[in-house]
């Protein structure tokens, strides 16, 4: 069965735990505890493949033995990058960590880069309040050659799922899982990485 590492980054209070917790569970629940990184993970069946995902959700405030964003962009087989619409800083935020993604990728063949990095406007329901022009975040996705999503983890349940099984399918025949798969001895010492990355926290739902 395939291993699928998807990270969700991306700055403080942006939503990344409300879209990871609306695709697993299809809820919306207003606050996260997020004192502490965690993995989820999900059992799941795509194009009839089995596949296990696992959902990288990091810690935004200082906490103990906290992955480095470096680490986190190379344990991971695709990226979820979020901002919030609402939140100019968070949108810079995006760029900057999109654009290390690119660099630190630079080795990875093109097909097989482009389809593994989402930016993700989020808090479309406070468009009202809107600092980022749809345009603009479509502009940076273009130049960085990731797809490109306007949600809201709040008051959209399918667009949230699609667009994460959208990114696992990508995921699953990207690069790095593709290499994994042909070499499963490599498997074992992996596991041991990711423990020693990101800890021992580890939430299925
Ligand atoms: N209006 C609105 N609020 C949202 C949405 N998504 C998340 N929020 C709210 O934004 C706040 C932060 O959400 P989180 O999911 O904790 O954000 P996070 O990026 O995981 O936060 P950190 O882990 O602290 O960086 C919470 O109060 C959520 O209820 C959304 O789509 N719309």
């Amino acid at each position: 069965m395939n291993d699928i590492k998807v990270a969700v980054l991306g700055g403080e209070g942006v939503g990344k735990s409300a879209l990871i917790v609306r695709f697993l569970t299809r809820r919306f629940i207003g606050e996260y505890a997020s004192s502490s990184e965690c993995i989820y993970r999900k059992r799941m069946s795509v194009d009839g493949r089995q596949l296990n995902l696992e959902l990288y959700d990091p810690c935004s405030q200082p906490c103990e033995g906290k992955s480095t964003l470096n680490e986190q962009i190379h344990w991971a087989d695709g990226f979820v990058v979020v901002y919030d619409i609402s939140d100019r800083s968070s949108f810079l935020a995006a760029t900057a960590i999109v654009h290390l993604i690119r660099e630190l990728n630079l080795g990875v063949a093109k097909r097989d880069s482009d389809s593994v990095v989402f930016l993700v406007g989020n808090k479309q329901d406070l468009c009202h309040m809107r600092e980022v022009d749809r345009e603009e975040g479509q502009r940076v996705a273009s130049d960085s050659r990731c797809q490109f999503y306007e949600l809201s983890a709040a008051e959209h349940c399918q667009e949230v799922a699609l667009m994460f099984t959208k990114m696992v399918r990508n995921a699953s025949l990207g690069g790095k899982a593709k290499e994994r798969r042909r070499r499963p001895s490599g498997s074992k010492s992996m596991a041991k990485l990711i423990n020693n990355v990101f800890g021992k926290r580890r939430k299925s739902v």
